[in-house]
């Protein structure tokens, strides 16, 4: 059943269209990216499915509730940790929890959060004294503190080393694990294709594509390449193989490009020609080449 439910929202801010018609549906239990450029107008549209903005049009429905009618209630009911949150620098961890809990009426145990989130040792520290990582894991713990259905999270690693992204994924699988919604604004690849169940790319303020990783970069017309050495009379068979998009020849090199099943179109056209490849290898497509080939230009190509 969908938890979140966006139709054919609009918002401007003046003249400035920041999200012209995005539609999308989540799942209960989801990890739902929501990737695109910079600009593109992610910020935007979660911001109003978390109630922080008043859209312009279109409906949405987070848990059933219309965030523009039901704002108190959805705060309980969805986490939010947003793009540069900050909080006063002498904080300590543990003040921080504590205030954050203080908000709620059935608040979860955040003594349990704080060690869940990796952070037990660091209560006493003050905001100002915690690492990239850290800071990034007490904000996930303090979405978390309300013990919502829900959590939405804005890009949550960029400026984090390849390590504490790492630990920032696992810490996200936990979350869902425990039955969590996660919606998960990125522009790293890497990290949809490794956390998002599916994901929504945001072009122009529009949904571009929807899909699972896979299903996204398997619309590719070279999902795959298939590499190896062999004759040329086994060309024309190569071509006229299903799910082989293109046969590049360079002398006794040859790469197939081609959809999922490109790998079993290559080999059986070979064995039915008794033509056995040598140094064949496989090479999937990756999320940025559909990305790239969604949106005309790299996740991470800020220009
Ligand atoms: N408060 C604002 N006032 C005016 N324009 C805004 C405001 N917030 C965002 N915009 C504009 O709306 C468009 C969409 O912005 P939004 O922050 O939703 O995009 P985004 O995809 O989240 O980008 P980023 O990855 O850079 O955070 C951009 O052109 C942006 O400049």
């Amino acid at each position: 059943m969908a938890i979140i439910e966006i139709t054919n929202l609009r918002k401007r801010y003046g003249s400035q269209v920041a999200v012209e018609d995005v539609s999308f549906a989540v799942e209960e239990g989801e990890i739902f990216g929501v990737a695109g450029r910079n600009g593109a107008g992610k910020t935007t549209t979660v911001e109003c499915l978390s109630g922080l903005r008043v859209p312009d049009g279109g409906t949405i429905r987070v848990t059933g509730l219309d965030p523009r009618d039901d704002r108190a209630e959805l705060r309980r009911r969805v986490g939010v940790q947003l793009q540069d949150c900050t909080l006063p620098d002498k904080i300590r961890v543990h003040e921080a929890l504590r205030l954050y809990a203080s908000f709620y009426r059935r608040p979860a145990p955040w003594e349990e959060l704080l060690e869940e989130v990796g952070l037990g040792a660091k209560r006493d520290t003050a905001f100002a004294k915690l690492s990239g990582g850290q800071r990034q894991r007490l904000s996930i713990a303090l979405a978390l503190v309300g013990a919502p259905r829900v959590a939405i999270l804005d890009e949550l690693t960029t400026g984090l080393d390849p390590h504490a992204r790492r630990e920032t994924w696992e810490l996200i699988e936990q979350v869902r694990a425990r039955g969590v919604t996660i919606v998960l604004v990125t522009h790293f690849m890497e990290e949809a294709e490794r956390l998002c169940d599916r994901l929504a790319v945001i072009d122009g303020g529009r949904v571009a594509a929807l899909d699972t990783p896979a299903g996204l970069i398997g619309r590719l017309d070279g999902a795959q390449r298939v590499t190896f050495r062999c004759p040329p009379d086994a060309d024309e068979a190569l071509r006229s193989a299903g799910e082989v998009s293109r046969v590049v020849r360079d002398g006794e090199n040859v790469t197939v490009t081609g959809g999922e099943g490109v790998l079993l179109a290559v080999t059986t056209a070979l064995a039915e020609r008794r033509i056995v490849p040598l140094g064949l290898h496989v090479e999937r497509a990756t999320l940025d080449d559909a990305f790239l080939a969604i949106t005309g230009r790299a996740a991470t190509d800020h220009s």
